[in-house]
């Protein structure tokens, strides 16, 4: 089994790197489908889990990929199947995302149910609310979706009930080839819709509002493939502002954008963290005792559900009693059970964390039950008396490139060792008789 070893203890100083963002990469390799010919060209794209299962996705469908060096060409000249499998859209949900294209450009998908996972029930009623307001047949069986249209999709009106980050995704890659003009009231604003948006645009496609409650999308007949650099991760961005922030460090977090960040740099501000502007980013320092803060998830421009365990492990070590409430999904605080492992005091009260600050975590076997409460749980093993043990390493492997790596170049005490192969390593040690 393979764990990440951290010992608590040290400040972290120096400079990171932030990646490409996995949630603007997903829907832009998705959207690559639409591109009739030539050849995309995707560049700062992160080598994560979650990259290589759309990129299965892809080559299952007939797209054909190409990732090397951080770039992923793509060409898509015809589509073979309109199909995503159980095996692979179970692996990840976001590869629900590539039923908005197919149906646009082939007027058929069969995707299989995504179903839920452990932060919440993580329904699609949304999207396909959309596809059907476009004119889509849903039938929904034996574990598939199976969207049609005969003819082409027609643009409409969509007021989302929700603002779904996926929904207005997959709506947006929809009517991108439908006939007419289609406007998404309440639409996602996060800032990796914008980098879609602008995807597509560069494609050929009339994407106007992208970043605003208000999406027109004036349908097109052809996309052309075309190049991209994707934007750098907000949430890779976030999590090591925390961790400067937690470890009285000082960090400089290059590529990071500003105006993707607001929510957090004001919350982390609110606390009492320093935090600068520079040339190639943003520098976080912290040399003092942090004041606890109440905080409440929202969509974009809220605070990001993605950054609520991070911060909870910051809350821990402010002053005073803070409090989270977690309203974008409803089972978000598996974490809490882990950090209480490590000396945590927290209650839940429904959808409210209720958390004690100033306490003197220690280190534990914990194990990482998402991909946010993995990053959470070694932020805490960075403050933490002793040592703690991460297990549930795929999570983490689905959003972070080198976690352990970054932290260990900002001077971390920490390592990522695999059981199994140490095992069978000193199986292989001659024996002596
Ligand atoms: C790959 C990707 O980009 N993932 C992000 C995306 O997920 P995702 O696109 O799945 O998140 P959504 O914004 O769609 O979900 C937010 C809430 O809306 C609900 N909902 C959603 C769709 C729907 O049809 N019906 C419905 O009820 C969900 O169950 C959830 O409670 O945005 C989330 C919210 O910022 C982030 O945490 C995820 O990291
Ligand atoms: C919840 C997340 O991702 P996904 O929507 O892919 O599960 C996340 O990135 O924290």
């Amino acid at each position: 089994m393979e764990k990440i070893i951290v010992r608590g203890g040290k400040q972290l100083i120096g400079s990171v790197k932030i990646h490409g963002a996995k949630n603007a990469v997903l829907p832009i390799l998705a959207a690559s489908i639409l591109g009739q010919e030539g050849e995309s060209i995707i560049t700062d794209v992160p080598a994560l889990d979650d990259v290589n299962t759309i990129l299965e996705v892809l080559s299952f469908i007939g797209v054909k990929t190409h990732y090397e060096n951080d770039t992923v060409r793509t060409r898509a000249p015809e589509i073979l199947k309109t199909e995503a499998p159980y095996d692979l859209v179970r692996k990840m949900r976001a590869s629900f995302l590539v039923m908005g294209p197919l149906l646009a450009r082939e007027g058929h998908a069969r995707i299989a149910l995504p179903g839920g996972c452990a932060i919440g029930s993580r329904p699609i009623d949304l999207h396909l609310k959309g596809f059907e307001a476009l004119g889509a047949k849903i039938n929904i069986g034996q574990g598939y979706i199976d969207a049609k249209v005969d003819g082409k999709l027609q643009g409409t009106r969509i007021y989302l009930d929700y603002a779904s980050v996926g929904a207005t995704e997959n709506i947006i890659m929809a009517a991108t080839l439908a006939e007419g003009t289609t406007t998404i009231e309440n639409a996602a604003q996060e800032p990796e819709i914008v980098d879609l948006a602008n995807f597509l645009n560069a494609m050929g496609a009339k994407v106007r509002g992208a970043g605003t409650g208000t999406i027109r999308i004036q349908g097109v007949e052809r996309l052309t493939s075309t190049s991209h650099s994707v934007i750098p991760d907000r949430i890779e961005a976030g999590t090591f502002m925390v961790a400067s922030a937690m470890t009285g460090g000082n960090i400089l977090i290059e590529n990071a954008i500003v105006n993707h960040l607001k929510p957090i740099i004001a919350k982390l501000e609110e606390m009492g963290v320093d935090i600068q502007e520079e040339e190639n980013g943003l520098r976080v320092k912290m040399n003092k005792q942090l004041k606890g803060v109440d905080l409440k998830t929202l969509p974009h421009p809220g605070f990001p559900t993605d950054l609520q365990s991070q911060m909870m492990a910051l809350l821990l070590t402010a002053e005073g009693t803070s409090i989270i409430t977690e309203t974008v999904f409803e089972n978000r605080f598996m974490h809490v059970e882990e950090f209480k492992r490590m000396n945590a005091n927290i209650k839940i009260e429904g959808r409210t964390a209720i958390v004690e600050g100033n306490a003197r975590l220690k280190g534990a076997k914990v194990q990482a039950t998402d991909l946010r409460a993995g990053a959470a749980l070694v932020l805490a093993g960075l403050v933490a008396e002793g040592e703690t043990e991460v297990t549930g390493l795929h999570h983490i492997d689905r959003g972070y490139v080198d976690l352990v790596g970054k932290l260990k170049s900002l001077g971390a005490d920490i390592e990522r060792i695999d059981e199994k192969k140490k095992e069978s390593a000193q199986d292989l040690q001659p024996l002596w008789i």
